[in-house]
């Protein structure tokens, strides 16, 4: 599909996620340069593109971590920065979380979790042992391996089961076990309908996973499924 076409069909689309003409630059460094991507609900939609071309920065402006310099972000509706700052409505993992290095990986889900005035110890034990650790477990996270950090990681962003998920290289650290795994959960979260924004380096990821994927190279997108 030719470029405009592409962004035609992208306007049209009734996507959850739409970003339309994107523009962010850094000082003189343009880093997205008329960006435009959809994802419908229910798909699992993956950007690739190699180290710095800007799949991190785009994924924090699609969750308000910052702002765009030209062009709109629309996720269920909403217009980022007009009608809402913050996306609070996705479960989200850019860059590596911060946990309490001093408690058990079930603490902190339990601490994050209350920040939210929830309590559901059970539902947080399933959650542990649907990323493959042990909630009864009380190693620190501090001594965690960095697989087991990154199956935390995707623990805090499923727990509330949130219909949208942001994973920015969520099988960072994992091995081959711990891909496959995750590579199960977020096909079964897809099943139930969540919308999965994923970026990857892994073209096994892309075709075993991804309904659509965009690739990102000199600030501008492409569609290529
Ligand atoms: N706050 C910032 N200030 C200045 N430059 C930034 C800032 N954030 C990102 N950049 C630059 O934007 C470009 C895109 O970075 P980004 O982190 O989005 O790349 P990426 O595609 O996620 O890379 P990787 O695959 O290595 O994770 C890089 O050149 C980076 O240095």
């Amino acid at each position: 599909m030719k470029e405009g076409q592409t962004i035609q069909v992208i306007e049209n689309e009734n996507g959850i996620i739409k970003v339309l003409h994107a523009r962010k630059s850094f000082k003189d460094v343009r880093v997205l340069n008329d960006v435009n991507i959809s994802c419908n609900k229910g798909e699992i939609c993956g950007i690739i593109g190699r180290n710095g071309s800007g799949k991190t920065v785009l994924f924090k402006a699609i969750c308000g971590f910052l702002k765009l310099d030209e062009g709109s972000i629309w996720v269920e509706g909403k217009e980022m920065q007009k009608d809402i700052d913050m996306l609070t409505t996705a479960g989200i993992i850019i860059e590596e979380p911060s946990f309490l290095s001093t408690r058990s990986g079930m603490k902190n889900l339990e601490f994050l979790y209350m920040i939210q005035n929830k309590k559901n110890r059970e539902h947080l034990c399933n959650i542990m042992k649907l990323v493959g650790l042990n909630p009864s477990s009380k190693k620190r996270v501090g001594n965690y391996s960095m697989g087991m950090k990154q199956r935390l990681a995707i623990a805090q962003a499923i727990m509330e089961e949130q219909q949208i998920l942001i994973l920015d290289e969520p099988m960072n650290g994992l091995d081959n076990e711990g891909v496959e795994d995750m590579r199960n959960l977020f096909l079964d979260l897809k099943k139930q309908g969540k919308t999965i924004l994923l970026a990857t380096h892994n073209m096994d990821d892309i075709n075993l996973l991804c309904d659509k994927v965009y690739e990102i190279d000199g600030g501008i997108v492409r569609q290529l499924k």
